[in-house]
């Protein structure tokens, strides 16, 4: 028998899988699962492209940086992040400080298919959002690269088995997935 002694932080690009392969790994763990982005929408009451569009990013940043750090001081969890979660240092402290991260990584073409038909994600309502997505990637990746884990992604590899692989991951870190028997 296993028992998580850290919370589960999935960071990593827009549509990297975050929010699905998270709700898949806290099934397998038998944990609560809960989503940065799905926490700040319930508070404010409006989605997260209303938030943007009436409140502005700066507000929403803020909002982030209060859900993590309860989310992250509470029992155990999976906790998916959202993309830019893990670009301030502060997340990034309040993180490290009670979970453990792990990066999904993806390529562009994965990430892309994944969001391209999708309007909930304001920083993609550009003229160009494949540009934009390949530019957050660039800039984004050397910051995820800081998280304590990494699991590659693959175009294939349903959801399933991206959360079997992140507990592949886990199992080298006996502080994360504690044996109890
Ligand atoms: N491994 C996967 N295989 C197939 N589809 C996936 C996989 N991971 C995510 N998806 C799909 O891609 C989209 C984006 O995934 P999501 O979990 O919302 O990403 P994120 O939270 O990282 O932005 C969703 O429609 C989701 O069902
Ligand atoms: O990359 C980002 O900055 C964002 C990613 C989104 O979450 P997902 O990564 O779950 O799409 C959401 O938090 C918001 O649209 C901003
Ligand atoms: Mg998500």
């Amino acid at each position: 028998m296993e028992r998580l002694g850290k919370t589960v932080v999935l960071v990593g690009m827009m549509g990297a899988g975050k929010s699905a392969v998270g709700t898949q790994l806290a099934k397998l763990l038998g944990v609560p699962f809960r989503d940065s982005d799905d926490e700040i929408v319930k508070a404010a009451q409006r989605s997260i492209p209303e938030i943007f569009a009436r409140d502005g990013e700066p507000f929403f940043r803020a909002r982030e940086t209060e859900v993590l750090g309860r989310l992250v001081r509470g029992e155990p969890c999976v906790l998916s992040t959202g993309g830019g979660a893990f670009l301030a240092p502060q997340n990034r402290a309040l993180i490290g400080a009670s979970g453990v991260s792990v990066w999904l990584r993806a390529d562009l073409e994965t990430l892309w298919q994944r969001v391209r038909h999708k309007t909930t994600r304001p920083l993609l309502h550009t003229p160009n959002p494949r540009e934009t997505l390949r530019s957050l990637q660039a800039a984004r990746d050397p910051v995820y690269a800081l998280a304590d884990l990494v699991v590659d992604s693959a175009p294939d590899l349903p959801v399933e088995k991206m959360a079997l692989r992140v507990i592949e991951a886990l199992r080298g870190r006996d502080d994360v997935l504690e044996r109890t028997a």
